[in-house]
C-alpha cells in the first residue's frame, strides 16, 4: 500500500523538512505543484482532494482556508500551523505527552501538531501535573531559546540582513500564541508566563520551567520529579529523560544538526527543593518536522520512528 501526500506550503521551512524525511520512503508518494500553482487555491483544492495525507505547512489563515478546501471523507489532515491545536475536531498530535494519545492520533481525521515551544513545555509539565505531582493552578514560567529558524523565511532572512543579532527577546506583550496551547494541554488554571527569545543558531531550542518546590509548599524533591518523568516516557524512541546531574552546561551550536529527538532534564539544588526543568528539542525536529512524520506513520499505521532522526 502507498499514501499520497501533499504537502500544503511546500516550499517553505517546514514543508521543505518534511519533504526531506519522506523522500526515500517507499510507503508514501508526493504529490507536488509547480512553483507557479502553489499558492492557486484551484491547484491546491485538487491536490487536497487527492490526496491521502495533506501536511499543512502555511500560515495560519491560510491553514484555514486548506482545511476548508477538503471537499471528501478521505483526506486526512495534519496542521503544522498553529491554527487549530485547541480547536474542536482536532486531535493534539503529541504522542508522548499524556496516556492513550498515540491511540486517539492514529484514529483521527484532522491532527495539529504542537507548537515547538509547547512541545518542550508539555513534555516537562503535563505528566507532572496530570499524576499529581505538580499543581494544576500554579503560575508557570517557561523561559526558552529558539534557533531562528523557528521564525520560518521571514526570521532566517532578517538573520541573514542583520547580522549583527545574537540574542531576540520577544513576546514582551505576554501573549504569545503559544501560550493557549501550553495551558490547554497541561490542564492549568492558568495561563504560564512565557519568555522566548531567539539566538544565531538555524535550529536547536531549550525550554525551561524553573519551580522552587519548597516555596510552592511540595513535599517532592528533584529526584521524584525526573523518576516520574522516567516512568512516563519508559521505553521512548523519541523522549529522553537524562539520569545524569553532572553536568555544568547545555549548548546549542550555531550549525546543530537536526534532530527529532525531546530530550528532558531534571537539574537540583543540593536539597532538591529548587528545580530547572529542561527541554532541548530541534523546533524543526520534534518541534515542527519530526514529530509530524511521526504522527504520519501512526496514522498510516506504520512503523512510528520510520524516517526519523533519533
Ligand atoms: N519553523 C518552525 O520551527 C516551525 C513552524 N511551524 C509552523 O509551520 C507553519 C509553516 O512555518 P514555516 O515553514 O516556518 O514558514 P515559512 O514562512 O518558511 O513557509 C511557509 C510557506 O507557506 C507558503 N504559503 C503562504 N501562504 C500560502 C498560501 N495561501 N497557499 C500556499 N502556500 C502559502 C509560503 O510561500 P512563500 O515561499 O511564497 O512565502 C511558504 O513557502 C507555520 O504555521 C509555522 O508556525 C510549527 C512549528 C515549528
Ligand atoms: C523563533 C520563532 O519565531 N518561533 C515561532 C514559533 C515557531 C512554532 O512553533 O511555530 P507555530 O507557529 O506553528 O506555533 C514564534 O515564536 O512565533
Amino acid at each position: 500500500m502507498t499514501y499520497s501526500i501533499f504537502i500544503d506550503g511546500g516550499a517553505g521551512t517546514t514543508g521543505l523538512e518534511i519533504a526531506d524525511r519522506l523522500k526515500d520512503r517507499p510507503e508514501f508518494t508526493l504529490i507536488q505543484l509547480d512553483d507557479d500553482r502553489r499558492k492557486d487555491a484551484e491547484a491546491r483544492r485538487e491536490a487536497i482532494n487527492d490526496s491521502d495525507f495533506t501536511i499543512l505547512c502555511l500560515p495560519d489563515a491560510a491553514a484555514r482556508e486548506a482545511v476548508a478546501l477538503v471537499g471528501n471523507n478521505r483526506t486526512r489532515i495534519i496542521d503544522a500551523s498553529s491554527a487549530h491545536r485547541t480547536a474542536q475536531g482536532w486531535t493534539y498530535g503529541f504522542a508522548e505527552f499524556r496516556d492513550g494519545q498515540r491511540e486517539r492520533i492514529a484514529e483521527a481525521g484532522r491532527v495539529s501538531n504542537p507548537g515547538c515551544y509547547p512541545t518542550g513545555f508539555l513534555g516537562l509539565v503535563a505528566p507532572l501535573v496530570a499524576r499529581g505531582i505538580l499543581p494544576d493552578d500554579w503560575p508557570y514560567s517557561v523561559n526558552a531559546v529558539s534557533g531562528y529558524s523557528g521564525g520560518g523565511k521571514a526570521l532566517i532572512g532578517r538573520f541573514a540582513e542583520e547580522a549583527d543579532i545574537g540574542f531576540r527577546s520577544y513576546g514582551l506583550t505576554l501573549d504569545h500564541k503559544h501560550m493557549p496551547e501550553m495551558r490547554h494541554h497541561a490542564g492549568l488554571t492558568h495561563d504560564v508566563i512565557f519568555a522566548p527569545a531567539v539566538i544565531r543558531a538555524y535550529r536547536g531550542m531549550v525550554v525551561e520551567v524553573p519551580l522552587h518546590l519548597g516555596a510552592m509548599g511540595l513535599d517532592v524533591r528533584a529526584d521524584d520529579l525526573r523518576s516520574a518523568l522516567q516512568e512516563h516516557y519508559t521505553g521512548s524512541p523519541v523522549v529522553k529523560v537524562h539520569a545524569d546531574q553532572d553536568m555544568s552546561e547545555l549548548l546549542v551550536r550555531e550549525d546543530e544538526a537536526a534532530s527529532d529527538r525531546l530530550d528532558l532534564f531534571v537539574f537540583g539544588s543540593g536539597d532538591g527543593s529548587q528545580v530547572r526543568l529542561i527541554a532541548r528539542l530541534d523546533n524543526l525536529g520534534k518541534g515542527a518536522g519530526g514529530s509530524t512524520v511521526q504522527d504520519l506513520n501512526i496514522m498510516a499505521g506504520l512503523e512510528e520512528t520510520a524516517g526519523l532522526r533519533l
